[in-house]
């Protein structure tokens, strides 16, 4: 049997004496931490601005209540699903996900028992007997007798909390029966309960501030091991220009910032797609001014329309469109200016199973004049945050509204939760995408619902070199 690539560990403990993560088994408080359990590969990372409001608007309309006090920090973990699910940690434990059900077109919150440790639902609560409720502990479903009060708004299929009567919650899961089903009901299985980890939880305010000093030791070791790396890999390779592709995301902002540190100042490449976001133009040229940077732009444009015209779409499972706008113009680009080049990519392991069996150096077969190495392979994303927060780093904002993934506005590999986000944000652009959309699907026999339900992004026959995961 094959094993699984996320089998290796997660380096993600939570420090209980200062209220924060920490990337090792020891905080820089001197005291120890404890592992927190995520769904691998774990590549948590900070719940910004609009996905705190997110999660409490959901858990409000849920349950009353919402979830995340203003002064604690907030984590996401993005795990395997039809759409979109994050876990959501607070006090080093999973509290709840939300996960995107696309055919409904709405967010549902699936809670764990130790979200009732920070807030106290109001709706959606079932309450038992101290009795029935040792017996639903041991993972038994709740029975009507020993029911003492249903919440008046809950329907078959809602995620409830069940509370015992002195305010202990005992179990979360699903009801089987709806408030009115109850009325006069002596009898019957009010809830399915779920079993989730039962986790310790630290429900204490903190701040970045805090995780960054927490978090000293980790991150300037992982510092001067990427350090160390690119000084090395730099200096085997002699002939070859070194540079940074650097795209306007967070893990080559993080590259850059270490390669500077290393070697001092490269040239910058970056590919432009023609379908990036205005952020993430801005960005390129903010972080280009900020530290004094060459910076070698090529257009992808040109390509990605002729391939759009004779492929249609790209697709997860068919990504013409990473060879035709990224590796061909940059192929180009150092071909006509050094021969051939070194690049530091912001490659990491933990964002996908291909890149956590991709070596740290290599040539992508499309771009054999590159030799590509990757700095910060063994970093999460969560070590990318604290780095960036504490070195005050010009990141793409567009990580604060939402996205945690920069890239292409309508890359296929992002889930119909996020493109209806960026629908919202950027109207004109997804109304000129799915205008061109529902033309090459109009002059290729598709239907109006293939344009308008995100259909497009699957293309099951698709042959010949997609290059899906680029590895730039
Ligand atoms: N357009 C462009 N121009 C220059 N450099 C780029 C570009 N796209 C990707 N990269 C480099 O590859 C790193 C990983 O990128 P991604 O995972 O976002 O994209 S890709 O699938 O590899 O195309 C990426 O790091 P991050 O984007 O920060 O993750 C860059 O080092």
């Amino acid at each position: 049997m094959k094993s699984s690539p996320f089998l290796v560990p997660v380096p993600f403990y939570w420090c209980d004496n200062c209220h924060v993560p920490v990337m090792g088994k020891l905080c820089a408080c001197g005291g120890k931490t404890r592992p927190v359990s995520v769904t691998p590969p774990g590549d948590v990372r900070p719940a910004f601005d609009r996905d705190r409001n997110l999660v409490n608007r959901l858990f409000e309309e849920q349950f009353g209540v919402p979830l995340i006090p203003d002064d604690h920090i907030a984590l996401l973990n993005k795990v395997p699903d039809e759409d979109r699910m994050e876990e959501i940690i607070l006090g080093g434990a999973v509290v709840c996900a939300i996960r995107f059900i696309p055919s409904e077109n709405r967010w549902e919150v699936l809670p764990r028992e130790s979200a009732a440790k920070l807030t106290q639902p109001t709706k959606r609560v079932i309450r038992v007997t101290e009795e029935a409720a040792s017996y639903i502990k041991d993972g038994n479903s709740v029975l009507m007798p020993g029911v003492v009060f249903v919440s008046p708004e809950i329907l078959v299929g809602d995620s409830v909390f069940v509370m015992s009567e002195s305010g202990e919650c005992v179990a979360v899961g699903r009801a089987k029966m709806s408030y009115a089903d109850t009325v006069g009901a002596t009898r019957g299985q009010l809830v399915r309960t779920r079993r989730t980890q039962k986790s310790v939880i630290d429900p204490a305010p903190s701040t970045w501030e805090d995780a960054i000093a927490a978090n000293k030791g980790v991150l300037d070791l992982y510092e001067s091991k990427s350090i160390e790396f690119i000084r090395d890999v730099i200096s085997k390779n002699p002939g070859l220009k070194p540079t940074v592709s650097y795209s306007g995301g967070k893990d080559s902002l993080v590259t850059l910032l270490i390669t500077l540190k290393a070697v001092g100042k490269l040239p910058i490449i970056f590919a432009n797609t023609g379908l990036e976001f205005p952020e993430t133009i801005e960005n390129v040229h903010i972080v280009q001014e900020k530290y004094g940077l060459e910076l070698i732009e090529r257009s992808g444009k040109e390509g990605f329309w002729d391939g759009f015209e004779a492929n249609g779409p790209p697709a997860v499972d068919f990504r013409w469109c990473c060879k035709a706008c990224k590796l061909e113009p940059v192929k180009r680009l150092i071909e006509e200016t050094w021969g051939e080049a070194l690049s530091l990519i912001g490659q990491r392991k933990y964002e996908s199973a291909k890149r956590m069996m991709s070596p740290r150096v290599w040539r992508n077969k499309n771009v054999m004049c590159q030799l590509s190495a990757a700095p910060i392979q063994h970093w999460t994303a969560m070590h990318d945050w604290l780095y960036l927060f504490r070195e005050q780093a010009p990141y793409n904002p567009l990580y604060e509204l939402g996205l945690d993934r920069i890239g292409c506005f309508m890359c296929p590999s992002s889930d119909i939760a996020c493109m209806k986000d960026i629908e919202a944000m950027y109207p004109e652009l997804w109304a000129m995408w799915e205008e061109k959309l529902s033309g090459w699907g109009s002059r290729n026999g598709k239907t109006p619902e293939w344009a308008a339900k995100g259909l497009w992004r699957v293309r099951e026959s698709a042959e010949g070199d997609t290059d899906n995961d680029s590895n730039f």
